[in-house]
């Protein structure tokens, strides 16, 4: 079988990288352009040692030519670069996965008042599919424009749709406590990254309104068919990968420790990539270091009525590039883990 031509824009970039590293030992698909504009002629492994041996391919300015060529294009831009491009490539027949927040948000009106900039093309918003596959595997398979999920909706839209698609908690009252690896900030260079900034420290931020609420919140008010009301309080962590999210809930029903722990592994008994672990276990970022499962657990402390879920990803892994490559697996009917058999980095 032929393997599936792969483009890449912004691949200057920590979630850049992350797709040529995972894509690298990919058995079916192969990167054949990689774009950068102040890098264009850089070869890829020159600037990033890591690569070498793997690629001789060098960065290019985005030529729509040469990207109309791919089978499908990966955006690991800034928001705002993917809805500029993206109509031209899908009318070539292109099939587009954005890991930046583009297209994550139906409510256009919602998402300028966050992103702060109007939308390019409203009209390809009909046929975006939200790409985290255990909740929308089926319309993933058939779709040409996929919204990347974010990184702490990943972790906290995993966590909590077992629980809100039993009825278990009470949706008016669902806290979310996040925190992520300085990572997630990107590769650019800014005052706030710098180790003396970021290192030996531990701070909320965004706690008045974070962008990945309304993503988040879009996603738990589909699992309930409703309206949800959380609150999500992201913290930074000197941490360079992963993201730990606590979430709770105020549960409706008097289910016990086993039930719970029933629910969790029954509604992810066939997933490949989340792992309920055993009850009374810790779920750590390091578990996940570099692979691309989420791994979670469930508890009610005390045996009291709130229920309390943890649950750990790679925020280049599963929180932008593994699930980027996992959707495509789905998209060109490829084996699911094709290219993401990687077991966590351990220390
Ligand atoms: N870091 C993380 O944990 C996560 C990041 N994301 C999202 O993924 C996206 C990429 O993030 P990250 O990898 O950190 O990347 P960076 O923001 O560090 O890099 C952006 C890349 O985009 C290219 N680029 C910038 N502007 C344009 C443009 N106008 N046209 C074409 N290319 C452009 C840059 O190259 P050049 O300027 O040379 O062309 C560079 O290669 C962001 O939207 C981010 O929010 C999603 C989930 C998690
Ligand atoms: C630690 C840190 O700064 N994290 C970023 C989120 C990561 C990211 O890039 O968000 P997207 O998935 O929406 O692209 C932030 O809080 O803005």
């Amino acid at each position: 079988m032929a393997k599936v031509k792969v483009g890449i824009v912004g691949g200057t970039g920590y979630t850049g990288v992350e797709l040529l590293r995972l894509l690298a030992n990919h058995p079916n698909a192969e990167v054949v352009a990689i774009t950068s504009r102040s890098e264009a002629g850089m070869p890829v492994a020159e600037m990033f040692p890591n690569l070498r041996g793997f690629y001789d391919l060098a960065f290019s300015e985005p030529n729509p030519d040469v990207l109309k060529a791919c089978d499908v294009v990966f955006f690991a831009t800034p928001h705002g670069v993917a809805m500029s491009m993206t109509p031209d490539l899908v009318e070539a027949g292109v099939r587009v996965i954005d890991l930046a927040a583009d297209f994550r948000i139906n409510d256009l009106e919602v998402w300028e008042d966050w992103y702060g900039m109007s939308h390019g093309c409203p009209s390809i918003m009909d046929e975006v599919v939200y790409g985290l596959p255990e909740m929308f595997r089926e319309k993933i398979k058939e779709a040409r424009v996929i919204a990347n999920p974010g990184c702490y909706p990943t972790a906290v839209q995993l966590g909590f749709q077992p629980l809100l698609k039993a009825g278990l908690v009470d949706i008016d009252h669902l806290i979310a406590d996040a925190k992520s690896g300085i990572s997630g900030a990107g590769r650019g260079a800014k005052v706030e990254s710098l180790a003396a900034e970021t290192s030996e420290g531990f701070k909320a931020y965004g706690i008045n309104g974070h962008r990945h609420l309304p993503e988040i919140v879009q996603g738990l008010n589909a699992m309930v068919g409703g309206k949800v009301n959380l609150t999500f309080v992201p913290h930074l962590i000197p941490t360079i990968r992963g993201i730990e999210a606590t979430l709770y809930g105020k549960l409706t029903k008097n289910v016990s420790q086993q039930e719970l722990q029933e629910l969790f592994e029954n509604t992810y008994c066939e997933e490949p990539f989340v792992d309920v672990m055993p009850a009374n276990s810790q779920p750590d970022t390091r578990l996940v270091k570099g692979s691309n499962m989420c791994r979670m657990a469930v508890y009610r402390p005390s045996g009291g009525d709130i229920v309390v879920v943890t649950s750990v990803i790679d925020n280049l892994v599963k929180g932008a590039a593994g699930q980027a490559v996992q959707n495509m697996n789905i998209m060109f009917d490829l084996e699911e883990n094709a290219g993401l058999n990687h077991v966590a980095l351990l220390p």
